[in-house]
């Protein structure tokens, strides 16, 4: 699979935005907002394009702040396995709708659904959110869902802008 992009709107006053994801992979859970890069897009266009197309919302690609460079291990059937890089961002024009696929919602920090994210997102999640930056591996077992193991990295993460 292509590598993807994942998005958290920080509102800094102690609030993220999730979304539920309404369709396809990852179908019910929170999660933030991306998809995949398109050809010719730099990572942080394509975040700032799924964005927008998933809440409405509209960024600078240059406001986007890369806390995880992670990848999403599928050893069962290596199609699905991908790239993902996390960014948070502060600063953002409009209000975010609902979308084909996904539901907004605002969060506070020290109570993210969990139970109803990813599984390895408790792990990475909380570290990101407290300034680490990672990078990881988070291998899935064969049902695409369930982790079998995860190992992160704290790194200092350079990207072009
Ligand atoms: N937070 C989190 N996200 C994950 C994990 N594994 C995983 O694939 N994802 C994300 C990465 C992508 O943003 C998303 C799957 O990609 P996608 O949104 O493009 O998939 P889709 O099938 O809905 O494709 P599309 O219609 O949007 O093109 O799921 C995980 O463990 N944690």
């Amino acid at each position: 699979m292509r590598d993807t992009s994942l998005v958290y709107l920080l509102d800094g006053a102690g609030r993220v935005l999730l979304g539920r994801k309404r369709r396809g992979m990852g179908v019910g859970k929170w999660n933030g907002f991306g998809g995949k890069i398109e050809p010719g897009e730099t990572m942080r266009q394509c975040a700032a394009r799924e964005l927008r197309e998933e809440s409405g919302i509209t960024v600078r690609p240059e406001d986007l702040d890369l806390a995880a460079d992670l990848y999403f291990d599928q050893p069962s059937d290596g199609r699905w396995s991908h790239g993902g890089m996390v960014y948070f961002v502060r600063k953002w024009q409009g209000e975010p709708h609902l979308s084909e696929e996904m539901e907004p919602r605002w969060f506070s920090l020290d109570q993210l659904p969990y139970e109803e994210m990813w599984e390895a997102d408790r792990i990475w999640l909380p570290q990101l959110l407290a300034g680490k930056q990672l990078r990881g591996t988070i291998l899935f077992a064969p049902d695409g869902d369930h982790v079998i193991q995860s190992i992160f990295q704290e790194v200092h993460l350079d990207e072009k802008k």
